[in-house]
């Protein structure tokens, strides 16, 4: 059984609430809320309900959408380096990003860009191969992930930004990307002091990121190739308007970070997992050297993308999703007021004991085809309904195609005792970074 953190006993009280945000978001979370299907508390005289009912779920993500946005703790974390990206827009302005964005993550896109990400795999698994003795794999996957990104939506290799990038990304991560009691209590246009420090932040991030831009832009002429140019050439259809450079940057800021950290940690909770499962692993590598290389990718490597698919189950990287309700509503009979924070946990919800059998148990065979079918809205690694993950495809088809060729090439294990446990703040990240002990198959 993959170890994890035990939760408090009962709902913490609110310093302590607020010091575990700020550190291990699932740490929040007592025992009662794997075990029921609605907990609800009062935080700062907010009404707060954290939903784990299929049901309930649907009505807030699908069928009354509108009704929940963004909250202001979220926007206030996530603007900083998002701006006013597709992930924090709302109303008219997401519509339209996100219908101008939506061609680019079709799967027939995404297919095509297959082979980008099988290239940059590649030359991750020759440096790999030239590592002696314990690896940081999360490292490696970090940067290769970031790779991807570049070279298949912006036509940028990341070999001159990629380092200072990450230092930035892990920089917000540790030091400002935490919330404060101030950030609870002020309203949203109301700076506090951790707010100055990351408006700082974001004019070095910003001149990073419009760095990446200009060295792409020079010497490019003709039809449009990447995601960069079809979004310089989308027009409102209303309006006619373009993006403005600003915007522009937003986007590329929201699809890097939205992209690449997920994804690498999907990667890293696959091989801890996989560490520790060596009878799987050899499956996998088998299914691996079998792989004819053509054809629909899901079904060619069906125990891989079910390594995948219950990976994201116990280790979901958007392990929290949090919305603000307009107007009143019912959810699973709760009277929910104007004003109610909603939580959706796909951390919950995934290792919840209504809905699973063996809830916290490494089990890829409940993905494999003919198994009993999962209730749709049990599973939500890329969450559901407008705000669904645009990249979710994308993403699957990289972890499976990256997976696939690092069990081909090497035997996995960790190199020490130490149980990696979940510590996420904005995303499921691992307590530390494992180190790995790579063995070379057939080599
Ligand atoms: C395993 C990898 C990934 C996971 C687990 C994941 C998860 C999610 C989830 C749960 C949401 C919905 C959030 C909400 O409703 O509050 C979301 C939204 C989003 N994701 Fe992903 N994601 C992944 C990879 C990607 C990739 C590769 C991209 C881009 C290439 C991406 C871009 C986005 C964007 C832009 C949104 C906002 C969509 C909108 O609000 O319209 N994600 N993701």
């Amino acid at each position: 059984m993959p170890p994890v953190p035990a939760p408090p006993e009962r709902d913490l009280p609110l310093m302590r609430f607020i010091a575990t945000v700020g550190t291990n978001g699932i740490g929040i979370w007592p025992r009662q809320a794997y075990e029921t299907p609605v907990q609800r508390r009062t935080l700062l005289g907010r009404p707060r309900i954290t939903v784990s009912d299929p049901e309930a779920v649907r009505r807030v993500l699908v069928e009354n959408a509108e009704n929940y946005v963004r909250t202001a703790i979220s926007i206030r974390m996530l603007r900083p380096v998002l701006g006013d990206g597709l992930l924090i827009s709302e109303g008219a302005a997401w519509r339209h990003q996100r219908r101008t964005l939506a061609p680019a993550f079709t799967p027939r896109a995404v297919e095509m860009l297959a082979p980008h990400i099988l290239a940059a795999t590649d030359v991750a698994i020759r440096t790999l191969e030239g590592e002696q003795g314990d690896v940081d794999l999360f490292g490696h996957l970090q940067r290769l992930a970031l790779e991807i990104a570049g070279r298949t939506m912006f036509s940028v290799g990341m070999t001159r930004h990629g380092a200072g990038l990450r230092a930035l990304v892990e920089e917000y991560q540790r030091r400002l990307g935490r919330p404060q009691l101030l950030d609870f209590l002020l309203p949203l246009g109301w700076p506090s002091p951790h707010d100055i420090a990351r408006a700082r932040f974001r004019r070095r991030w910003t001149a990073t990121l419009d760095g990446i831009i200009a060295d792409r832009g020079s010497g490019r002429t003709g039809a449009a190739q990447d995601l960069l140019d079809l979004l310089g050439e989308a027009r409102d259809p209303e309006t006619g308007r373009a993006f403005a450079p600003e915007e522009l940057r937003d986007q590329v800021a929201t699809l890097i970070l939205a992209g690449h950290e997920t994804t690498a940690l999907t990667l890293l909770w696959a091989c801890t997992l996989l560490a520790q499962a060596p009878a799987i692993q050899e499956a996998l590598s088998e299914e691996a050297l079998n792989d004819p290389g053509m054809g629909d990718l899901m079904k060619r490597l069906p125990l891989t993308r079910a390594v995948v698919d219950e990976t994201l189950r116990l280790y979901p990287p958007a392990f929290v999703m949090a919305r603000l309700s307009r107007g009143a509503d019912t959810l699973a009979g709760h009277d929910i007021a104007a004003g109610t924070i909603v939580i959706i946990a796909p951390w919950l919800l995934h290792r919840h004991r209504l809905l699973w059998r063996a809830p916290d148990a490494f089990d890829p065979s409940r993905f494999l085809p003919g198994a009993e079918a999962i209730p749709r809205f049990a599973y939500l690694p890329f969450g559901a309904g407008p705000r669904v993950c645009i990249g979710a495809q994308f993403a699957l088809t990289e972890a499976v195609l990256a997976l696939s060729r690092l069990v081909a090439r090497f035997r996995l294990a960790l190199a020490g005792d130490r149980p990696v446990l979940p510590a996420p703040v904005v995303t499921l990240q691992p307590d530390h970074a494992p180190a790995f002990r790579l063995t070379l198959r057939g080599g």
